[in-house]
């Protein structure tokens, strides 16, 4: 990560992609999402070159919902990888982004009829499967259109995953793909099947998220291989994918799994448990979305309040931003790492309880330990590149902050900072 602390006058400053964060929030404004271009850059093609070593034909598909800019789109197809866009929202942006169509899998629960045409219409690689009705409407697009399509079916292989309840998409409960279990993915298959306007391509499942082992993949493989074996009925997939997941290190306490670590714990099982019962050449693929871009993200903020507590050397400190432009804490109770952006190697004299500027008790960041602050500092917050910007919203209409790329000491805006305008666009004159 290109990630560095300089020395100057107040000890040693955050430098995010060559750039001062300081400098960059004085420049672009706060709150505002810096990523660091080249760590983002590394990672796609980390993923890429260790899949690739792995097995002879892989595809990585990078997950738009983590973080769906238009330049985080393209830089990931510049980096070898296809994208996984889940709504016809992120599809648009891809487009824009000019990505082709034949890179895009089109994922979504509970797919309108009209979305399905959009996505055969812009020529889309793949469309997920989610379930038993959409064959049909699929069927339909596809003959409106005169269109074959490719698709992956999405199932539901019943691995219960051991990670917060609000990242599960497997189990029993969930509300994502084709059960297995009962016999879901099988009607979808053969009604597939059946179509000259699908080519079945493969099996896809997506198990939940901020995983850190490879034991839930390798717990779904079995039970697709039990599927392929007991509904197959002689169809061979040419195409798997394991979806994405993949965990990452929120603060201290257990490192995420690299991509090398990945592929060296996912293609073994592959190769043993599904390529036997697979098409001869079969490509294995992963969409990672969180653990792409979770690292190389920062949130700059301004502090706009320091309010003293009843116990000494507390403080309750309110920033210029919060919920509007990270819903984690509130929604995960997420933790992020905070620094002072002008020392953050500084000595700790203050424990501080962050709060975001929202009408609700929006607290961030409880009890983190900084150097004394004052009104205007700049604080940085680690690891804010994955479900922050894409989740945004205007609360209390705040505009929405913008996002900056940092590469070799220069800083660039890919999402320009909302304006009280943009807020008003959608107004009907009252
Ligand atoms: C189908 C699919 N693929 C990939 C992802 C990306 O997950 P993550 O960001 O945890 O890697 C998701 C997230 O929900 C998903 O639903
Ligand atoms: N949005 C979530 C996780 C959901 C992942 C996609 N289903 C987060 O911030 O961590």
């Amino acid at each position: 990560m290109n990630v560095t602390t300089e020395g100057t006058r107040h000890g040693a400053a955050l430098r995010i992609g060559g750039c001062s964060a300081v400098e960059l929030a004085r420049e672009h404004g706060t709150p505002l999402y810096v990523y660091d271009e080249d760590g983002l850059r590394r990672h796609c093609r980390d993923y890429r070159t260790a899949l690739a070593a792995a097995w002879p034909r892989t595809t990585v598909a990078y997950a738009v919902k983590a973080f769906g800019a238009a330049a985080m789109l393209r830089l990931a197809v510049e980096e070898g990888l296809d994208l996984d866009v889940a709504s016809v929202g992120e599809l648009a942006t891809a487009r824009h982004a000019r990505v082709p169509g034949e890179r895009i899998t089109f994922h979504g629960v509970a797919k309108r009829p009209e979305e399905l045409a959009a996505a055969v219409r812009a020529g889309v690689g793949t469309v997920a499967v989610d379930a038993v009705d959409e064959v049909a409407d699929l069927i339909d697009a596809c003959r409106s259109a005169g269109a074959r399509q490719r698709v992956l079916l999405r199932v539901n292989p019943g691995t219960d995953v051991a990670t917060d309840a609000r990242y599960r998409t497997s189990g029993d409960e969930t509300k994502f793909g084709l059960p297995i279990a009962d016999g879901s993915a099988r009607a979808a298959l053969r009604a597939a099947l059946a179509s000259p306007s699908l080519i079945v391509e493969g099996v896809h499942f997506h198990l939940g998220s901020q995983l850190m082992t490879a034991g839930p993949y390798v717990d779904a493989m079995h039970r697709v291989a039990a599927f392929l074996d007991r509904d197959a009925q002689g169809w061979r997939p040419a195409r798997i994918v394991l979806g994405g997941g993949m965990g990452v290190r929120y603060g201290p306490g257990a490192q995420a799994p690299t991509p090398a670590e990945w592929a060296a714990a996912l293609v073994p099982p592959f190769a043993e448990l599904l390529a036997p019962r697979c098409a001869d050449g079969v490509s294995l693929g992963i969409e990672p979305g969180r653990s792409v871009v979770a690292a190389h993200g920062w949130t700059l903020y301004r502090v706009g309040a320091v309010k003293p507590r009843s116990t000494p050397g507390e403080a309750t400190v309110v920033v210029d931003g919060g919920l509007s432009d990270n819903p984690r804490p509130l929604m995960y109770s997420a933790t992020h790492e905070v620094l002072a952006a002008a020392a953050p190697a500084a000595a700790a004299t203050l424990l501080a309880h962050v709060y975001g500027r929202h009408c609700e008790t929006d607290l961030l960041f409880p009890a983190v330990a900084l150097p004394g602050l004052r009104r205007g500092d700049v604080l940085a917050v680690r690891a804010t590149g994955a479900y922050t910007h894409s989740m945004a919203s205007n609360y209390n209409r705040f505009p929405r902050s913008a996002v900056v790329f940092a590469r070799d000491g220069v800083s660039r805006v890919v999402v320009r900072r909302e304006t009280a305008e943009d807020l008003l666009r959608a107004e009907v004159p009252a």
